[in-house]
């Protein structure tokens, strides 16, 4: 059963490829038989960016996400934020950062009050906002954030990078490398495997997910010789995972566990730092893999890549990875109205 609600698309940066990869996606929404959607940008910005692109579309600025379904064959919905953004693609500007946060503020009330599907986020730079005073190290702790705030209790935010060869979850997101290996905790990887599995089967319609877990050092540790995290901290999150019915196994050596071969016999590989999830997920398929912040109340999907902003506005940006987040979302979406989560 399809929500009945258009899913609620933040902008991202407005320096970025955001704008241009939201207006192709809305172009080329029929062929690409996208569910409706409404974006929450700056109308101003946004025409300034279509016609620098030669995109001929009509924007039809809205109050409520209600009204933005009705209109999709024609016109794209845009409902205007209260801070408004300058247009300049390429370069980033702190006084766009309100802006920017509102739009993701606002599609995720949206959608908690029911009004919206799911969050879509198009990408944000990280230094601009900070600089605003955001303190976020990106999308999924901000998520996480807003979620306590609704829920009353703290929100474990889960990352996954989800393509079409590979699914894979950092359970250490957007922290140093050094501090890694004094983060990574055997409750932590539990909790994000736990997180992991229920949402395979409640969202991803997924009936007993596998779940690989990685080592942390080279051959996992080779026996303690490379390192102790592997036996000492991931094989007892493993045997805990297991003792609980969770089809889990590793610690398996990371650069071992990508290939083909390796890929057919799991459904979510559990990582433990961004890079050693985010490398294979985009190496893969960079072009359909989509980011999805699992653990929150509500659906949240965002394209794999960032605010590229050294294409921004030159009619490059590819808008797959979007589409595919567009489309997951709607998925997930359709799935937790279906019961299914
Ligand atoms: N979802 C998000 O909000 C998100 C995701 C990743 C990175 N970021 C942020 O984006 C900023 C820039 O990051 P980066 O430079 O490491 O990565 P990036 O993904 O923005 O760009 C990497 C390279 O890929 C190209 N590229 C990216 N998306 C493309 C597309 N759709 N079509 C064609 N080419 C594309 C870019 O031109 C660039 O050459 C950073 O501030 C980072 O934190 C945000
Ligand atoms: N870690 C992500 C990546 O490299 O693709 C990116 O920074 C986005 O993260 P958020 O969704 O938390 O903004």
């Amino acid at each position: 059963m399809r929500s009945a609600s258009p899913l609620a698309v933040s902008i991202g940066d407005p320096s970025g490829i955001g704008p241009d990869i939201a207006l192709s996606a809305w172009l080329h929404r029929r062929e690409r038989n996208l569910p409706p959607f409404v974006l929450l940008a700056d109308p101003a910005q946004l025409a300034a960016r279509a016609r620098c692109l030669g995109f001929e579309i009509p924007l039809a600025t809205v109050e409520r996400p209600a009204e933005a379904a009705p209109l999709f064959d024609e016109k794209l919905a845009v409902i205007a934020l209260n801070n408004a953004h300058i247009e300049s693609p390429g370069t980033p500007l702190p006084d766009n950062a309100a802006g920017v946060i509102e739009a993701i503020e606002r599609a995720v009330a949206y959608t908690l009050a029911g009004e919206a599907a799911g969050v879509v986020t198009c990408p944000i730079a990280k230094k601009p906002l900070y600089e605003a005073g955001f303190r976020h190290p990106g999308h999924t702790e901000f998520l996480a954030e807003l979620a306590s705030q609704y829920l009353g209790r703290e929100v474990t935010p889960v990352m996954m990078l989800a393509g079409p060869q590979l699914r894979a979850v950092p359970v250490t997101i957007h922290i140093p490398l050094s501090q890694v290996p004094k983060r990574l905790t055997c409750k932590e990887i539990v909790t994000v495997s736990r997180i992991t599995a229920h949402e395979l089967r409640a969202r991803f319609g997924i009936a007993a997910p596998r779940l690989a877990i990685s080592g942390l050092n080279p051959h996992a540790g080779e026996g303690g010789a490379l390192g102790q995290e592997d036996d000492a901290i991931i094989r007892p999150a493993v045997e805990s995972l297991r003792r609980e019915g969770i089809d889990a196994r590793g610690p398996y050596p990371a650069d071992t566990m990508f290939h083909a071969q390796a890929r057919a016999g799991y459904d979510a590989a559990i990582c433990m730092y961004h890079d050693q999830a985010l490398i294979p997920a985009k190496a893969l398929a960079f072009d359909e893999t989509v980011n999805v912040t699992l653990g929150l109340p509500f659906v949240r999907t965002s394209p794999d890549h960032g605010t590229a902003f050294d294409i921004a506005a030159k009619g490059i940006a590819r808008d797959d990875s979007l589409v595919a987040a567009i489309r997951l979302a709607q998925t997930l979406a359709d799935n937790a109205a279906a019961g299914k989560a």
